[in-house]
């Protein structure tokens, strides 16, 4: 289990991050949601162990690990650009880590990552070759070889579009139920966050306004911001999407009758 204590964090003088206090289970997949500049990266850095907290703690299975060192803690992160090697092909660049570490996966257990996130066809081509999907399943693979304590994954949608998005998801419900893996996911898009997460934690203004399951936050937002963030946008993206099929069923039901009516004329 990882817990967070208290935990603050400010930049020359200015707070982002002010009393954190939460609890991920172990194999959970959580969400670390909110606007921009709310202090979403700050927090994930926090538990990756690259930023320095100005206060609290950090206790991963009992120990406190505030003061431990990123390489130590164990966790890994995949980058919103995904890092990747363009001079190294597709499967040099999952077994990257493993160079000075081959211990950590056997050849077995690479190649059922690569099979799980079906990466077979593209194993010889280089970065620039790939989409953004593709790309983003190598960056996947890349971090699970190395069998990460937690996963840590920042705007890992962002850049990919409707079906990718939705198979990226799907992948990493997989991977983390897969391996029982505790996966902490930063978005700032709330139905990203609802559709893909155990809990979600929903930041603002250096607090958490509230962390819950999706349905507790649909069905009893904690407050006016929950609401006017995160329902809002939700209610505005259905009203889209509804407008849209209003229009294409009108489009249907006047070709429709259009055809009746010309049939009658024939007949
Ligand atoms: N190294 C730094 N030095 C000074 N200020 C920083 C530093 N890193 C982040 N900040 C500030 O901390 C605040 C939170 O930044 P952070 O990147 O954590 O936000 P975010 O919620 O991830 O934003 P976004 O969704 O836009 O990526 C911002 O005001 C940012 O300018």
């Amino acid at each position: 289990m990882l817990q967070l204590e208290h935990v603050k964090k400010s930049y020359d003088g200015v707070t982002i991050l002010e009393d954190i206090s939460l609890d991920i289970e172990d194999g959970e997949i959580v969400s670390i949601l909110g606007p921009s500049g709310c202090g979403k990266t700050t927090l994930l850095n926090l538990i990756l162990g690259i930023t320095e907290s100005n206060g609290g703690k950090i206790i991963f299975d009992g120990e406190d690990i505030t003061d431990v060192p990123m390489e130590k803690r164990g966790f890994n992160i995949v980058f919103q650009d995904y890092a990747l090697f363009p001079n190294l092909n597709v499967y040099k660049n999952i077994t990257y880590g493993l160079r000075n570490k081959p211990a950590i996966s056997t050849k077995e257990e690479v190649d059922e990552l690569i099979r799980l996130l079906e990466l077979e066809p593209h194993l010889e081509k280089k970065i620039d070759q790939l989409s953004g999907g593709q790309k983003q399943r190598v960056a996947l693979a890349r971090t699970m070889v190395m069998k990460p304590k937690i996963l840590l994954l920042d705007e890992p949608l962002s850049a990919l579009d409707g079906v990718i998005k939705e198979s990226i998801k799907d992948r990493i419900k997989t991977i983390a139920k897969e391996y029982h893996l505790t996966t902490i996911i930063v978005t700032h898009d709330p139905e990203e966050a609802l559709t893909l997460s155990d809990r979600v934690m929903i930041l603002n203004e250096g607090g958490i306004s509230q962390y819950g399951k999706p349905e507790d936050i649909i069905l009893a937002p904690a407050n006016n911001f929950v609401k006017a963030f995160i329902l809002n946008q939700l209610e505005i993206k259905k009203n889209n999407i509804y407008r849209l099929f209003a229009a294409q069923m009108a489009q249907t039901q006047m070709s429709q009758a259009q055809v009746q009516q010309q049939g009658m004329q024939v007949s």
